[in-house]
């Protein structure tokens, strides 16, 4: 597995003047780091095709080969894990996270059900977002993790806790990927008796929920679901490997392209997510339609092109968070002031995203009201010129790409977009696959 460091301190964008062509998207994120839990819990080798390879799923792949779990690649995209019934050979590891949520909340949760003595730590970002949610669900059923440093936050240390519940209750309203946790965590505390999991107040990004649901069944847990409300694993059920599995291509990575197809012409196809996609971010499209983009969706493709000017939107975007960075931006070339409502979560993903977004249209000449949970956006006559900082924030940096778009870019005017190998999170590619739809030179 390999991921992208070649980019420069920068990379400067001239004024695209028409994008048109496909995409292959590369694995999504949140279903290959689920698979990889997933398969080295079950029982039995698991092939997976078209496995994401990027930072994110390098630190998962890192922790379960220093847990002991054996797993061989067979290519860039095909990986097979071979996995241990539940148990991990290795009781003693210290384990870096980098900035991957989707593997340090999953595996906090494993671990701790599992029992060892483990710790857990990330870049420093890593160590300013919240985890304490998850931690108090499953201290308060006898895990003993503690923070190492600030109280809240990674890193952790695990040990050995006696973990006795039939009943846990976790808050919803931070991130959805601490009921993740639970739920994949839970057939492994269900031996012989049922475990419920009650969501306290408000569940975001719901349909990550799904995701996890989904996968489970793929590894033959099912999940009682009681609304949004709670969940229930009946007792004796384990994970057992499906033999092989395909990992659709990410749904949130097909944001830029598609965004850029109704911004600039088109179409442009992404390839590898379609209408039956298990992801919630596919409904980005629908979002892109309402704008005013002509959007057509097969079984594994989906299109985006130009039907004129884009139209403002005012939308609750709790339900794509990820790919409602996309929308903002996008904001920038629509007839009006675009608002996206309920995304105060953005304040605790790779940076503050509602923060660093304000700055970084403000930039480009938009105006901008930033709200607790909501940010506001009025697009400029023209783009200006400007140096856009990303944060160590992938999203930033892919996000940006699309103000080199169409004629609102002023010609002979590059966009800048410094430290562009942020991408390596998740799309280590990124900048060669949007240079493959723009129509003119990149670099
Ligand atoms: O479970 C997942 O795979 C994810 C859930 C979302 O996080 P929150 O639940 O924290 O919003 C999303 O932003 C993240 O990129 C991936
Ligand atoms: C929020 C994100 O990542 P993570 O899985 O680390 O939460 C993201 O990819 O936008």
């Amino acid at each position: 597995m390999t991921q992208s460091t070649h980019y420069p301190e920068h990379i400067d964008l001239e004024p695209v003047i028409h994008v048109e062509g496909s995409v292959r998207l590369p694995g999504s994120k949140s279903i290959s780091n689920r698979t990889l839990l997933l398969a080295a819990l079950s029982e039995g080798a698991t092939t997976i095709h078209d496995l994401l390879a990027s930072d994110d799923t390098m630190v998962m792949l890192g922790a379960l080969r220093s847990l002991g779990i054996k797993w061989d690649e067979i290519d860039e995209r095909t990986v097979v894990v071979h996995g241990n019934g539940g148990v991990l050979p290795v009781h003693e590891a210290d384990l870096f996270m980098g900035n991957a949520g989707t593997a340090i909340r999953p595996l906090t949760a494993a671990l701790a059900v599992i029992g060892g003595d483990y710790t857990l730590h990330g870049v420093s970002r890593m160590h300013e977002r919240p985890i304490g949610d998850l931690v108090e669900a499953l201290n308060e059923v006898g895990a003993q993790i503690d923070y190492t440093g600030e109280p809240g936050f990674p890193p952790l240390r695990i040990r050995r806790g006696r973990i006795a519940a039939s009943r846990m209750a976790v808050r919803g309203n931070v991130s959805s990927q601490f009921l993740t946790a639970l739920l994949m965590a839970a057939p492994l505390m269900a031996t012989s008796h049922a475990v419920s999991i009650d969501v306290v107040g408000e569940l975001i990004s719901k349909p990550y929920i799904e995701i996890t649901l989904n996968l489970m069944r793929r590894f033959g847990v099912t999940v009682e679901q009681n609304g949004w409300a709670s969940f229930t694993v009946q007792p004796g059920q384990r994970y057992t490997s499906p033999g092989s599995i395909h990992v659709e291509g990410d749904a949130s990575s097909a944001s830029y392209f598609l965004a850029a197809g109704a911004i600039a012409g088109g179409p442009v196809r992404v390839e590898g997510v379609g209408e039956n996609s298990i992801q919630g971010d596919v409904r980005f499209a629908d979002a892109l339609e309402r704008m005013g983009a002509i959007v057509t969706r097969g079984d594994n493709w989906i299109e985006a092109r130009s039907n004129g000017v884009l139209k403002a939107i005012d939308a609750d975007f709790n339900h794509i968070p990820d790919a409602a960075m996309t929308i903002a931006v996008a904001a920038l070339y629509a007839d009006g002031p675009s608002t996206l409502r309920n995304i105060a979560s953005w304040r605790v993903k790779e940076t503050d995203r509602l923060a660093a977004m304000a700055t970084e249209l403000r930039k480009v000449g938009a105006e901008v009201e930033e709200g607790p949970d909501y940010i506001r956006i009025t697009p400029p006559e023209q783009l200006k010129p400007a140096t856009i900082d990303t944060y160590d924030d992938h999203r930033m940096a892919m996000c940006f790409s699309l103000a080199s778009l169409d004629g609102k870019a002023r010609r002979g005017n590059a966009m800048r977009i410094n430290d562009p190998k942020c991408v390596a999170k998740t799309f280590p590619e990124y900048f060669e696959a949007f240079a493959g739809i723009a129509k003119n030179e990149l670099f």
